[in-house]
């Protein structure tokens, strides 16, 4: 493909992901795309062993863009970043196909591992505004991260997850209960009512029977 169907590539990749897009050359405003386009090169330039030259030009792109993606990442077709501020994909990160990401995400390292120290991530994955993935662990294709999330470990495919640090809640679109909740000891509210509404039926028991004990002396 040329570089002009590259071109039009980025821009479909837009116009499909985000619904607040009202007009074809909106994508030209977009942070993604100046910041895609701008790594593809970079990263020519990484795979040539140009490395200050690749740098430069990615850190020209940050300032740009507030888009960090360092030319040594491995990223795939069709990655949507929306908005994009704050976003920081490191070194070692391997991004699949079709991949998208909000504002705020870092695929970073713990700052514990050397060599591959940044995630995998798969096809088709989301990750929402401001989460954290850390580590050099997969993310399996087409879940989904919360925003907010800090993962610290693998995620398998099909998976949604959320929180801090990040626990997997549905897979295969099952939800799973939480690990911490004492299934034996279940919250019982049919339980519950019934005691209300024996104590109500005491009460009024009580009531009832004064009132019978006043009519009583009345009639004497
Ligand atoms: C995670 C997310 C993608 C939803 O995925 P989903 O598979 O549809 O998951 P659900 O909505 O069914 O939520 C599953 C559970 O996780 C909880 N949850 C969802 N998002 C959460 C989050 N970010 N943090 C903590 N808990 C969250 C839900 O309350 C639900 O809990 P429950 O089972 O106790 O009711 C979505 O909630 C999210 O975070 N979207 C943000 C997208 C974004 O970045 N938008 C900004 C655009 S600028
Ligand atoms: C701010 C926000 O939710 O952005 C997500 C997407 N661009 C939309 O407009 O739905």
């Amino acid at each position: 493909m040329g570089f002009i169907g590259y071109i039009k590539e980025e821009m479909q990749i837009i116009k499909e992901r985000d619904p607040a897009i009202k007009t074809p050359f909106e994508v030209f405003l977009y942070p993604s795309f100046h910041a895609i386009i701008r790594y593809r090169i970079a990263h020519k330039l990484y795979l040539q062993k140009h490395y200050f030259l690749a740098r430069w030009f990615s850190q020209r792109t940050v300032r740009k863009t507030g888009i960090e993606i360092h030319p040594g990442a491995t990223i795939g077709k069709g990655l949507f970043i929306d908005h994009g501020h704050g976003v920081v994909i490191g070194e070692t990160a391997i991004v699949g196909d079709n991949v998208t990401l909000y504002q705020g995400v870092t695929l970073g390292g713990t700052g514990k591992e050397s060599g591959k120290r940044h995630p995998t991530i798969g096809n088709n994955v989301m990750i929402s505004a401001g989460a954290k993935i850390l580590g050099s662990f997969t993310v399996g294709e087409n879940s989904k991260i919360g925003a907010g999330s800090v993962v610290l470990s693998e995620v398998p495919p099909n998976s949604t997850v959320v929180g801090v640090p990040g626990r997997v809640v549905k897979r295969d679109n099952v939800k799973i209960p939480r690990e911490d909740m004492d299934q034996v000891h279940l919250p019982d509210p049919v339980y519950n009512d019934l005691t209300v509404l024996q104590l109500e039926n005491k009460r009024l028991k009580h009531e009832l029977k004064q009132v019978c004990e006043r009519l009583h002396k009345l009639e004497k």
